[in-house]
């Protein structure tokens, strides 16, 4: 059995990718964000402060048939960018690209911080990391993934996410045919619930790669390429007009300027991200002032290989092998 689910950009700049879920019965389907980066399935609910949910699709377990209390049991969880969301625990049957689950926890919020509130694109979160880093208390649950990988004909999935157009995510089987290259596969690192892995090396521009690996993560819930400030800097030196901008908190440069490409090595192969996707989005509109795709992760503390990386290839998060797959697009 196979699963496939288109996803979008939820705007210009790629921020954020769009999934649909059908979640109970008769199907309440919600627009959510799909996460390797973290471990619980949340929603906006009927339980979700009227005030917290207004523009948002929400979920009604009491219009549920299979809604169940998962009786006792909470969540919390705060993300890197200190958004963060609370509340209690339903299980139902979940479906995600034509694959159910039937008994999957449903994490239901009590309680939205305000980028949560403003951000009426989605609906929540579907978590993809592993299991360890579920919040639910007092047992953890299971990712909706972890509960679909023995009956998927491969416990694997793959992200293909693209720059203004809809990619998809695919489960229990690789469509080879969205790649362009041969898939490099290297170790991943659960450990800590998200996708951990080491790329060799990097270069810019085209240059040769050199030996400086980079340990960090793959993380479809983030939007940025996020790099120790040496590469930044290597990176950035190569562009006339970067300069760091305090009030955008970033590397901004002039929109018209031609970006070099960003390279590494991954698993024996190349992945190359063309300095069109690096050329992110004006930082307002009408700007002629851009803002990176590549931006220093010093201040979290961890390599962050989001979606301006992830959308120059075909992704393959291999849970039976406990590895990556990546593949130039
Ligand atoms: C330093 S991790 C920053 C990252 N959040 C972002 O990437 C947000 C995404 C976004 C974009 C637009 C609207 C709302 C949200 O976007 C920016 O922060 N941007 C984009 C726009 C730019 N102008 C400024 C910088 C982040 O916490 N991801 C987590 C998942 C997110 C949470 C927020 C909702 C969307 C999904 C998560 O995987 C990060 N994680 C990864 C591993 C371990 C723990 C952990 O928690």
């Amino acid at each position: 059995q196979t699963g496939s689910a288109n996803t979008n950009p939820s705007d210009s700049a790629d921020d954020e990718y769009i999934t649909n879920v059908s979640i109970g019965t008769p199907a309440q389907v919600l627009p959510l964000d799909f996460d390797t980066g973290s471990s619980d399935l949340w929603v906006f609910s009927s339980e979700t402060p009227k005030s917290s949910a207004s523009g948002h699709v929400t979920y009604s377990p009491s219009k549920s048939s299979t809604a169940k209390k998962l009786s006792g049991a909470s969540w919390s969880i705060t993300y890197g960018d200190h958004s963060s969301s609370s509340g209690d625990v339903y299980t139902d049957k979940v479906t995600v690209g034509g694959f159910s689950v039937s008994s999957q926890a449903v994490e239901s919020a009590t309680k939205v911080s305000t980028q949560f509130v403003q951000d009426t694109v989605i609906s929540g979160l579907l978590g993809l990391g592993f299991d360890v880093g579920n919040t639910v208390k007092p047992r953890a649950q299971k990712t909706w993934f972890s509960n679909a990988a023995n009956s998927l004909a491969q416990p694997l999935f793959t992200a293909d996410l693209k720059h203004q157009q809809t990619g998809s995510y695919n489960f229990g089987f690789i469509d080879t045919t969205l790649a362009k290259g041969p898939i490099g596969y290297t170790p991943a690192d659960g450990s800590e619930g998200y996708w951990g892995f080491t790329a060799t090396g990097y270069s810019v521009g085209g240059a040769k790669l050199n030996r400086n690996s980079i340990t960090g993560i793959a993380d479809t819930g983030t939007t940025l390429l996020l790099l120790d400030d040496d590469v930044v800097n290597a990176y950035y030196n190569n562009v006339e007009s970067a300069q760091y901008d305090d009030s955008q908190q970033g590397v901004v440069f002039d929109c018209s300027e031609d970006l070099p490409s960003f390279s590494f090595g991954v698993g024996g192969t190349t992945i190359t991200i063309p300095g069109s996707l690096i050329n992110l989005t004006p930082v307002s509109d009408g700007s002629s002032t851009c803002f990176g795709g590549l931006q220093s992760s010093a201040d979290i503390g961890i390599n962050i290989f989001g979606d301006v990386a992830l959308k120059a290839a075909l992704v393959v998060f291999d849970l039976g092998n406990e590895r990556l797959g990546w593949a130039q697009k």
